[in-house]
């Protein structure tokens, strides 16, 4: 059982959010991570990352630890969380609403049967856990103020402050609901008006009914895509359209390991898979919104274009160390911040291109705007296709020419070629697909090993990567080229010794990334293999790799970055659209669900 002074296994935390910020809520009833009023602000509750002294906000029946069941209501974000204990009954109901005046964190106790004894335990620590605010009661709230934030906590239950931590006890009986609001408010301002809880109930039920009735998705593995869907939007920095990879900073692939990365932050790369993921699925909204967030973050001089941006579009995002969070089941450093920004990594604007076409085929309308950016990008690619890269996994060693950082330089190409093709876009046509085979050529000579029949990490090296299991999706090659066969079966080999695909060997030498220790297996890379499978026509295989990674998911449908096979834990930030993003697309194609437009 989880001591209550420590976070639980990343699998034990359930999202809840309101496409601004987010909160994970653990299965003992505790909030220990949560940032406001952004996804990248500083967080509030920090416990997830040190321990209770960093903030939590836990309401649960006193004594009882985890609960005896949890789920969401229906296909909502809306968190049911159920103990039955000696007494009786109870269920917190937790969400956030679509967002008002201000960020409201809304929890209802209800009295399912019997009378339970309930506890609140309540400390508020801003700035990464470590600041301690001034409290006080006003206008019938307690009010928690330090420096620009305030946050204000409003319910017919009377808290009490001792030792910088409020508590509360109070019964619940059958039948009845016991609500709590808080809403964060920047400290200047007069006290927030707070929403009405029963009512926000109804309406953010309503909201997430209403939007996932947009799916037409019935296939075999419905469940699993509209909870990854719903995850994505959650993901969803509503009022610009970015799209943030992660909630959380810190967790670490490795538990105990450095290599813990701050995700709250729009990847280029990861926004477009989200996106042709969202597409793919019937939502055309977001796709415009994010075509529109797109634009104003990068534009400017094409040379200057960043792999990645604050949710706002922000360019500096610099990284820096927590020093006073112990780091999660102490994972050292908490980074906040990534300075990923700054690498070079010549996939993103394959990528981006590929995504636009994407956006067409499913019936966005064409822009004047969104096609100058495509040129510019273009002319990007073609000015530095030729050097060596950080590639997609964002390695800290040295550049090299990676083979999917090239491979995705011919896919900006090919989908510029396309869009000219079938939607008439002006070219110079016949110069990309010039460029096109020219940069195919390369890659097949120099990113190929003859004697191993395997395509290289980069040119000229002896390993793997799993990123060259997109080969045939993308259209690279096709998938009944004994290149990409043998390819698809060496990354298996090399890469899944128990069946989940690691990202590449992480032993120190020549394909050393630059950090220290092992990570888990990366469960986006081994979606892409049972993609690989099914398309080399190993179907069967396929499926069950598939179901398994199905089953790594946590009782509300959520997954990491990682799963490390051997503690049979989920690891790295969570939850993870990367990981999402894969299992809708294997699920689409092991279903033979198709879309007209699609491929
Ligand atoms: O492995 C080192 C890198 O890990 C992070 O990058 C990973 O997450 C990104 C967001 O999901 C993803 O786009 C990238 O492909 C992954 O490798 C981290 O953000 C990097 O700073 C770090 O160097």
């Amino acid at each position: 059982m989880k001591e209550s002074d420590v976070p639980g296994r990343i699998e034990d935390y359930a999202l809840i959010g309101d496409c601004q910020s987010a909160a994970l809520v653990c299965d003992d009833g505790s909030i220990d991570w949560m940032c406001l009023p952004r996804f990248d602000s500083g967080a509030c509750f920090a416990a997830l990352l040190g321990d209770e002294e960093n903030g939590r906000w836990q309401l649960a029946p006193a004594g009882a630890g985890r609960a005896t069941r949890r789920r969401y209501r229906g296909d909502t974000l809306i968190l049911e969380t159920e103990w039955e204990t000696a007494d009786g009954a109870v269920r917190v109901i937790d969400f956030m609403p679509h967002r008002g005046e201000a960020p409201d964190v809304v929890r209802i106790v209800e009295g399912l049967s019997g009378e339970v004894g309930m506890m609140l335990d309540l400390r508020l620590r801003f700035d990464y856990g470590h600041r301690v605010p001034w409290m006080h009661q006003s206008c019938g709230q307690l009010a928690g103020i330090a420096g620009p934030d305030s946050i204000w906590l409003r319910s017919p239950i009377k808290v009490a402050g001792h030792d910088f931590t409020h508590t509360a006890e109070f019964t619940v009986r059958s039948g009845e609901r016991v609500p709590f609001v808080l809403t964060w408010h920047p400290s200047h301002l007069p006290a927030p008006r707070p929403v009405d809880a029963l009512h926000a109930l109804e309406e953010t039920e309503e909201e997430w009914n209403s939007w996932v009735g947009k799916f037409s998705y019935e296939g075999t593995y419905r469940d699993a895509v509209i909870r990854s869907l719903i995850t994505l939007k959650a993901l969803t920095y509503a009022p610009t359209g970015g799209i943030v990879a992660a909630p959380t900073t810190s967790l670490p692939e490795a538990i105990g390991g450095v290599r813990n990365w701050d995700y709250r932050f729009c990847w280029l790369r990861d926004a477009t898979m989200t996106l042709d993921a969202l597409l793919r699925s019937g939502c055309t909204e977001e796709a415009d919104a994010w075509r529109q967030w797109l634009l104003r973050a990068v534009a400017g001089a094409p040379e200057d274009v960043q792999i990645m941006y604050g949710v706002a579009g922000e360019r500096r995002l610099p990284e820096w160390e927590v020093g006073w969070l112990g780091g999660y089941e102490g994972s050292q450093p908490v980074r906040v911040g990534n300075a990923a920004a700054g690498q070079l990594q010549l996939d993103v604007p394959g990528e981006v291109i590929s995504t636009l076409y994407l956006a067409r085929r499913a019936g966005l309308p064409p822009a004047p705007e969104i096609a100058a950016m495509k040129d510019s990008l273009l002319a990007y690619v073609e000015a530095r296709w030729e050097e060596p890269d950080e590639g997609l996994w964002e390695i800290r060693g040295e550049r090299r020419h990676f083979v999917h950082s090239k491979m995705m330089c011919w896919v900006a190409f090919d989908r510029a070629v396309k869009l000219s093709e079938e939607f008439g876009r002006p070219g110079p046509v016949d110069h990309w697909r010039r460029l096109r085979d020219r940069i195919h050529r390369d890659v097949c000579d120099k990113g190929f090993d003859p004697v191993r029949g395997t395509f290289t990490q980069s040119y000229g090296s002896q390993e793997v990567d799993a990123a060259l299991l997109l080969m045939p999706q993308l259209g690279f090659l096709p998938a009944d080229d004994p290149r990409v066969v043998g390819t698809i079966e060496a990354v298996q080999r090399e890469l899944a010794p128990d069946g989940f695909v690691r990202r590449y060997p992480t032993r120190e030498g020549e394909s050393s990334d630059g950090l220290t220790g092992e990570e888990g297996a990366f469960l986006a890379c081994s979606f892409w293999l049972a993609d690989g499978l099914r398309l080399i026509g190993r179907e069967d295989e396929a499926r069950e790799l598939f179901e398994r990674l199905l089953s790594l998911r946590n009782d509300v449908g959520l997954l990491a970055e990682e799963y490390d096979p051997r503690t049979g834990r989920q690891v790295g930030n969570f939850p993870q659209a990367f990981s999402h993003v894969p299992l809708i697309h294997t699920a689409h194609e092991l279903d033979g669900h198709r879309v007209a437009w699609w491929t």
